[in-house]
């Protein structure tokens, strides 16, 4: 089976140009409809599927987004691996707005967001030691350095709840404290249940803004974000294209694993299962269950 590319576009990227059979197509799940219609199609032979994560016209805040049906969406096509581009603020001088970063760690700040498929009648735990997809990794960052982009190897995102953004008492402490390098509100806990649905992921965080903690740049201003994210996009999208000759080929196990994260996951005996539980979840661990 070949392996198929899932995009979440975020603010600022709400669509690409130049698939071929471009199609929106309408999904359900057991947990509703995703954020948006999907659009799928086909770039260099490959399968893409892009998902704008707010809806097209940004009618999600973060708490809202749909993050369970948006990651079961994604495996209802096929997706394998997933792709997440998002506009972040950056705690490091040398990681500038325009800059991209290769997100590799998470602090998950959130505190309202449904944040398992799983739970009472079938519990399972997965690793999230190492959140996000080596391999996938290595394409994106060839693929944005391909676009064009000064791209960074690695960084901890700090997910907080917003949808304000922080206080300078709380940049501080994330930056100084706390070691992490980028800060948004959506990418937890999409990463999570990527894990939990076997799919790749990594996230791809574009630089918009210094937060509030940078002594030159003062408050984050959106009208500034908006700006920053619109020249972004257009070097997203350019990422996007480069990916399919990247990531194209039979598809070969997940080295870190990432497609077998269930394999010894899931505690409730089969017995104890709820069937209707069992039943939704078939949706995204049917290989296990
Ligand atoms: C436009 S500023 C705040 C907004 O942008 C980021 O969204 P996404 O991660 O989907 O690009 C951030 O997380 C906030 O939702
Ligand atoms: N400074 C910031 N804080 C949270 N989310 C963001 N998205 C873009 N910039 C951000």
């Amino acid at each position: 089976m070949a392996r198929m590319i899932g995009v979440i576009g975020g603010s600022g990227l709400y669509e690409v140009e130049g698939l071929e059979g471009a199609a929106w197509r309408e999904v359900e799940t057991p947990w509703g409809a995703p954020s948006d219609a999907i659009l799928t199609g086909r770039l260099d032979g490959v399968d893409i599927a892009f998902l704008p994560r707010h809806g097209r016209g940004h009618p999600l805040d973060p708490a809202s987004i749909p993050y369970r049906a948006n990651i079961a969406a994604l495996k209802t096509l096929g997706v394998t691996d997933v792709i997440s581009v998002s506009a972040v603020g950056s705690f490091r001088e040398a990681m500038a707005p325009g800059d991209f970063v290769v997100v590799d760690q998470f602090i998950d700040r959130t505190a309202t967001r449904a944040a398992s498929f799983f739970g009472p009648g079938c519990v399972a735990h997965v690793s999230l030691a190492h959140p996000t997809c080596a391999r996938l990794a290595d394409a994106a960052e060839a693929a944005a350095s391909a676009a064009g982009a000064t791209v960074h190897r690695g960084g901890t995102y700090l997910a907080m709840e917003g949808p304000q953004f922080s206080t300078l008492a709380e940049s501080r402490m994330y930056r100084e404290v706390w070691g992490a390098d980028v800060i948004g509100m959506t990418n937890m806990p999409e990463a999570r249940l990527a894990r939990e649905a076997e799919l790749c992921y990594v996230t791809v965080a574009m630089v918009t803004d210094y937060d509030s903690w940078h002594p030159d740049h003062g408050e984050v201003e959106i009208t500034q974000i908006l700006a920053t994210a619109g020249a972004n996009a257009d070097k997203a999208r350019a990422m996007i294209r480069a990916l399919p000759g990247l990531l194209s080929g039979p598809e070969a196990p997940c080295p870190g694993g990432c497609d077998r994260a269930l394999e010894h996951a899931i505690l409730t005996a089969p017995a104890a299962r709820d069937p209707q539980m069992v039943d939704r979840l078939k949706t995204i661990a049917g290989r296990v269950l």
